[in-house]
This record gives C-alpha cells, sequence and structure tokens, in this order.
C-alpha cells in the first residue's frame, strides 16, 4: 500500500500511549504525545521511560533523539497539526463501584476537540470502554467541534499485554476498527499500512462490534484463567496434577494450552476490571443475566489469593504473627513493574495485616507497590528476601524465581518452608531436599 505521512497525536501516555506513540514513530509517522502529567512528559521528552516495558526504552529514545517523536502536557499544541488524535487515556474501575470511570475519557476528548482546528481530523478511541461509549462521544464531537472544522471519531481497540507491547502494537495479531464511514476506515488504512502488508486480518465494523470485541476477548481469556483454576481447587482436595490436566485439554486445539496455567490468579490494570465493567454496563442495559457468569470468575479467582494465604497460615501451623516472610513477586506479571490488582501485593498485605514480618523482593515492581503498601519491608535481592525467613512464597513467576533450586537456598532460610503460587517449580526437587513444599492446585498433605 502508498505510504502517506501523517501527523499523529496520542492523548495520555501511559502503558498503552507510551507504546503506541513510539511505535507510530517507529512506523515513520511524526507523534505528539499528550498527558494531563507534567512528571510524565518530562521524563519521557527527555527520552526516559517512567515504567517498565521491555524494548520501548530504546524506541522512545530513538526517536525523540531523531525529532520524530515528542512530548507536552499542552493539547493546543495538536489542534492545528494532527491528522490522527489516539485517545489513550486511563478507564480504571470507579472508585466504589464496578463500573469504567469514563472521567478521564470525557476530559480528554473534550479538550482535544475543542484544541482541534485543522479540518478532516479523524479521533480514535483505543481505550478500553463501556459499549455504548463510541456512538455518545461522536455525538459529543459532532455537538462541541469548532465551527467549519470537519471532524470524526473511530474506535479501534487495543489488545496488547504489557511485558509485550512493542511486538504486539508493531506486529498485532489482528487489528479491529469500528467506524461510521468509508473515508474513516481508509484513513485507519493508511495509518496501518505495514501490518496491512504483512496480511494482518483487518476486521472493519460498526462501534459496538469493535467495543465488545475487546472485553470479549478479555473476559475470554480471564474465564479461562478461573476455569483451570477452579479445577484447580477440586485437584487440591482430591489429588491429581494440575498441570498435567491443563496439558492433557490443551492438546485438543478447540481449547489451546494458553492461559490455562492454574495459580494465584489473573490481576493488572485490564482483566479484573474489564470483567466488571462489562457485567455493570450489561446490567444497565437490562441484561441482569447475560454476563452474571463473570461475577463467578471473579470470585474463582479472588478465592486464589486468600487460598495462597490459607497455605502460608498451614506451613506455619496457624502461628504467623512476627515471622518473617519471604514474598517473591509482586508485580501482576512478569517482565511489567505494574502492581495494579495484583494477586501477589493482596497475598503480601493480607500476610503483613495478619501480623507476619513481610519482605518483598521483585526485580521491577518494589517501587509501585511501595507507593500503594509502604509498610511492607522491600529489598533488592532474593537474598535479602529469603535471608533468615520462616518461609517463602512466590508469587509472580519471574525467570530468575523460576529458576531457583534448594541448593540456592541453603543457609539462608530460617525454615525450609514454600508455597509456590505459580506452579512453576519441581515440587518433588524441593521436597527431597528436605522444603515442606505447598502448590496452588495440588493437595498438601502437610
Ligand atoms: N495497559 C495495557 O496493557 C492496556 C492494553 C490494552 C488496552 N488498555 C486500555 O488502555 C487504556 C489506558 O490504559 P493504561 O494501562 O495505559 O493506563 P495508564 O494509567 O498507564 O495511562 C493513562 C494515562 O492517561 C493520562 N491521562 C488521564 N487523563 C488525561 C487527559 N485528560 N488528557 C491526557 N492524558 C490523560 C494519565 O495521566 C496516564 O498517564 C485503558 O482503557 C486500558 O483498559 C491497556
Ligand atoms: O495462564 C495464565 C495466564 C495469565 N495469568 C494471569 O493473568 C493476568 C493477565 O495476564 P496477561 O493477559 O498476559 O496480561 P495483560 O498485559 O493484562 O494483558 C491482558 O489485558 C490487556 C489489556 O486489556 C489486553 O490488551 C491483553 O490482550 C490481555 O492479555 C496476569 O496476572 C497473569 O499472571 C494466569 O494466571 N494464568
Amino acid at each position: 500500500m502508498r505510504r502517506v505521512t501523517l501527523n499523529i497525536s496520542v492523548i495520555g501516555t501511559g502503558y498503552l500511549g507510551a507504546t503506541h506513540a513510539a511505535c507510530m514513530a517507529e512506523l515513520g509517522f511524526d507523534v505528539i504525545g499528550v498527558d494531563v502529567d507534567p512528571e510524565k512528559i518530562d521524563s519521557l521528552s527527555r527520552g526516559e521511560l517512567p515504567f517498565h516495558e521491555p524494548g520501548l526504552p530504546e524506541l522512545i529514545r530513538k526517536h525523540v533523539d531523531s525529532g520524530r517523536l515528542r512530548f507536552t502536557t499542552d493539547m493546543s499544541e495538536v489542534g492545528a497539526w494532527g491528522d490522527v488524535h489516539f485517545i489513550a487515556v486511563g478507564t480504571p474501575q470507579v472508585k466504589g463501584g464496578t463500573g469504567a470511570d469514563l472521567t478521564y475519557v470525557d476530559a480528554a476528548t473534550t479538550s482535544l476537540v475543542r484544541s482541534i482546528t485543522k479540518s478532516g481530523a479523524l479521533i480514535v478511541g483505543k481505550s478500553t470502554v463501556p459499549v455504548g461509549t463510541a456512538a455518545r462521544l461522536y455525538d459529543l464531537v459532532q455537538e462541541q467541534k469548532n465551527p467549519g472544522v470537519d471532524l470524526s471519531l473511530a474506535w479501534n481497540p487495543e489488545f496488547l499485554r504489557e511485558g509485550f507491547a512493542v511486538e504486539d502494537t508493531l506486529r498485532p495479531d489482528r487489528l479491529v476498527v469500528g467506524t461510521r464511514n468509508e473515508t474513516d476506515e481508509a484513513r485507519l488504512r493508511e495509518v496501518y499500512a505495514e501490518a496491512l502488508d504483512r496480511q494482518t486480518p483487518w476486521v472493519s465494523t460498526d462501534f459496538e462490534t469493535a467495543e465488545l470485541v475487546k472485553v470479549a476477548a478479555n473476559a475470554f481469556l480471564a474465564t479461562k484463567i478461573s476455569f483451570i483454576n477452579a479445577f484447580a481447587e477440586v485437584t487440591e482436595t482430591v489429588g491429581g496434577n494440575i498441570t498435567t490436566l491443563a496439558d492433557a485439554i490443551g492438546f485438543d486445539d478447540r481449547i489451546g494450552r494458553k492461559f490455562l496455567n492454574a495459580g494465584v490468579g489473573f490481576g493488572g490494570g485490564c482483566l479484573p476490571k474489564d470483567i466488571r465493567a462489562l457485567q455493570t454496563r450489561v446490567a444497565e442495559l437490562g441484561l441482569d443475566h447475560s454476563m452474571k457468569f463473570l461475577d463467578e470468575i471473579d470470585q474463582i479467582n479472588l478465592r486464589r489469593r486468600k487460598k495462597a494465604v490459607a497455605r502460608a497460615f498451614e506451613l506455619l501451623d496457624q502461628d504467623i504473627v512476627g515471622k518473617k516472610i519471604a514474598v517473591l513477586g509482586i508485580t501482576f506479571k512478569p517482565l511489567s513493574d505494574d502492581v495494579r490488582d495484583s494477586p501477589g501485593l493482596d497475598v503480601a498485605a493480607r500476610l503483613f495485616n495478619a501480623g507476619a514480618d513481610v519482605t518483598v523482593y521483585d526485580p521491577e515492581g518494589n517501587k509501585n507497590a511501595a507507593k500503594r503498601y509502604p509498610r511492607l519491608g522491600y529489598v533488592d535481592s532474593l537474598v535479602e528476601a529469603v535471608k533468615d525467613a520462616e518461609l517463602v512464597v512466590l508469587t509472580t513467576e519471574w525467570s530468575e524465581f523460576k529458576a531457583l533450586r534448594p541448593a540456592d537456598l541453603e543457609g539462608l532460610v530460617a525454615a525450609k518452608r514454600f508455597v509456590d503460587a505459580r506452579n512453576v517449580l519441581p515440587a518433588g526437587e524441593w521436597e527431597a531436599a528436605g522444603w515442606t513444599f505447598a502448590q496452588l492446585g495440588r493437595k498438601f498433605e502437610g
């Protein structure tokens, strides 16, 4: 496809927006990232990424240095300049409720629309939103646009995974665009020309389908994880091997092995809040029962965290007060510093609140976790964490934890007790080395 020159703005430069901005620059476009957080913008403007995402710092620096990528807090800089404006601001769970908080999306759209003076520009929503949001914002754009300015809106949900954000953005497995007219779709084809040249599946649809595809994908992934974790509850009781079970059903192509790793469950800034927001939105539409199963998915998931804590209590004979517990891994998954709704952080906080002396080590997550739970002890190495510990709990499967073997902890811990809440270590080896070793999904005989 013929390449066109486009000025692209990205509103919101968090995990999604900073990645999208850098990848748009990598594709050859001129890009400006806009955020309301001056610290974030200062850091990005210096070519420094204020969070952890593999491969992204290099990309940001490369394009800040080349001048193709800039960052600002001033929305008016993009209004007369941009051809395509992506909205990538947060849609967190509303405080005190279960729905999505759309105040950031609404505020960003309103301030963007007011700043746009370049006719023919396209606003493209990337944030994850409840169905019906794009149609509402389309009307808002038409009502609030500056006189004489032709402006439209499309929805283009994002499916990137943290830890693989650059790869997922540059080489997505599909692109989904919801538009109201062919001109807007054609513009998005220009933006994504490189992926289209590689025959990336292109799903062109209406607003509602585009919005629903995103939350349906996350609901399905969450369901897969809770499905295997529900079986983990059974194998914990009757015996059996949850990993073998997952392998065996995963050989069936119709099921597939991915997202069937049993353990302490899902967390992060997406899956938990997205399944809650979906249920809430569908209930608002009067369909109280359609997504009710997601409540069960959520409950199964939250029970996993309690199970990890219960195992810790069992291994310590219910005598937890004052005991040093090393928690390995505090981010919601490896390769990220994100602790939003993190199972590991939840487990650590519960153990602390029960009176344990909790020491946390995470290769990337300590700083963010300390902002939320300053009272936990944070150390900079695995050795410091496990030193004199009465119990070790593995909650995030970073590679340095997966590589742990009993000999590595010999002479360091005060007692050989281990809860592997991600099922990643070879239980037999640990037991043979004299450890009392528990895994989620595995019957624990004490
Ligand atoms: N993180 C992911 O892996 C991922 C993947 C796909 C989709 N999403 C979705 O993308 C959206 C953003 O998620 P995130 O993880 O990047 O969140 P985030 O909190 O990391 O980033 C959001 C950014 O938006 C900025 N912001 C808020 N209001 C603004 C405004 N009015 N103008 C400009 N900037 C503003 C914030 O300061 C923040 O930097 C959410 O809807 C999320 O569900 C996230
Ligand atoms: O078999 C598995 C797989 C994952 N998880 C957990 O599930 C959570 C989510 O993992 P993952 O989906 O890899 O992380 P995210 O980066 O949150 O990505 C999800 O959420 C994003 C935001 O919506 C989407 O764009 C992605 O497609 C979707 O995978 C993490 O806590 C994992 O530890 C498990 O417990 N077992």
